[in-house]
């Protein structure tokens, strides 16, 4: 049985990647099809290969939930069912947007696309310059980051505040146009997914390879941080007549950066529990501020969730960063070994090539 604190799901299995790719190198696991199907009305998520069998499986926890009628019942399963249709249509959702998006869109900051120095903090700079250089060890690196009290998790200015403004000035730009949009995942309704637009290339990809990397391979040895192949990149969007809070989840990440781009908002504070692993009623949580242009690296699997914002809008650039010889070993999802369904672009970031052991299944026989 799935305990009932989530993880977080990716919007597709060809959710984020290289743009305009078809099917290739990576993958994503068919638990996608099956498992962490939210359920907005009781924030649950929840595993259902046989949506027949909600009521059977989950009917005690989601009588706990307000779930209690027939009717209850009846729409929650029809949410399942929805849901589950939904991802199977987003890999070709997905490459039909980015086809109409590259054709047709223009953007207002076409410089934001590309990354620059400029861009980032210079203390960042600093940072990476030390992880980078042959003397670099934790400690040393430990005294350069702020440690907050939620353990694994750092704090250090990435973006200056002018890109910051830039950016966001380019996603309203985008949003206020007739393109077609794809949202983050389930938990977000407003955000947008960055590869789709065109950022993986020249701004997401290098920010993670030649910049985050460095810093990830010292913080995070047992997690995956030595060995990020591949990434999802969105930015989240609260604000008070649209989402206001995340539920509590882990990532589909080994490491995750989240860097707030502003604007004027309060409340929305991060909060941080217990390693997926560990029981909710035994997890404390550590309460987090954003800070515009600063962001927050931990670990993807490390539970969180957000506070209501109580004024403004917030916008927050996630990158969930993976390791494809960490979950070549265990989908972090479904907490087996991944049984690899073909996906576009970086899939959920599974390969085979590297792990001759790994189970491959046919799309059609999970149906
Ligand atoms: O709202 C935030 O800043 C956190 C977003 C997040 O945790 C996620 O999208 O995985
Ligand atoms: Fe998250």
């Amino acid at each position: 049985m799935e305990t009932e604190r989530p993880p977080e799901v990716s919007p597709g299995a060809s959710g984020s990647g290289p743009r305009a790719s078809g099917p290739g190198r990576f993958s994503s696991c068919g638990c996608f099809f099956t498992d962490n199907i939210f359920l907005s009305r009781y924030k649950l998520h929840l595993r259902c290969p046989e949506p027949g069998r909600l009521e059977r499986d989950w009917g005690p926890l989601l009588r706990s939930k307000g779930c209690v009628t027939e009717e209850d019942f009846r729409n929650a399963q029809a949410q399942v069912v929805e849901e589950i249709q939904r991802r199977k249509q987003l890999g070709r959702q997905s490459l039909e947007r980015i086809a109409i998006i590259s054709k047709e869109y223009k953007p207002l900051r076409p410089e934001v696309y590309i990354l620059q120095e400029t861009f980032l903090a210079p203390e960042f700079l600093d940072v990476v310059a030390y992880s980078k250089s042959s003397a670099a060890n934790v400690d040393g690196l430990l005294s350069r980051v702020q440690t907050l009290p939620a353990s694994g998790v750092y704090s250090f200015p990435v973006f200056t505040d002018e890109f910051c403004g830039r950016l966001i000035e380019e996603l309203e730009h985008f949003e206020s146009s007739d393109m077609p949009k794809g949202r983050p995942n389930t938990m977000n309704n407003y955000g947008v997914l960055l590869n789709e637009l065109g950022f993986d290339e020249s701004l997401v990809t290098p920010l993670r390879e030649v910049y985050l990397q460095p810093i990830a391979r010292l913080l995070y040895p047992d997690s995956g941080g030595g060995s990020l192949d591949t990434h999802k990149a969105f930015v989240v969007k609260y604000s008070l007549n649209q989402d206001l809070e995340l539920s509590f989840h882990y990532d589909n990440a080994e490491v995750t950066l989240n860097v707030c781009l502003g604007k004027d908002f309060s409340g929305g504070n991060l909060y941080f529990g217990d390693m997926r692993q560990v029981p909710l009623s035994e997890s404390e949580c550590t309460e987090i501020e954003h800070r515009v242009g600063r962001g927050l690296l931990h670990r993807g699997q490390h539970c969180h969730g957000a506070l209501p914002i109580t004024h403004g809008e917030r916008c927050n650039l996630i990158v969930w960063m993976r390791s494809s010889q960490v979950r070549n070993q265990l989908c972090p999802m479904c907490n087996k070994k991944p049984q690899l369904v073909e996906a576009v672009g970086f899939g959920d970031g599974f390969t085979c090539d590297s792990a001759p052991d790994v189970h491959t299944v046919d799309v059609c026989s999970l149906n």
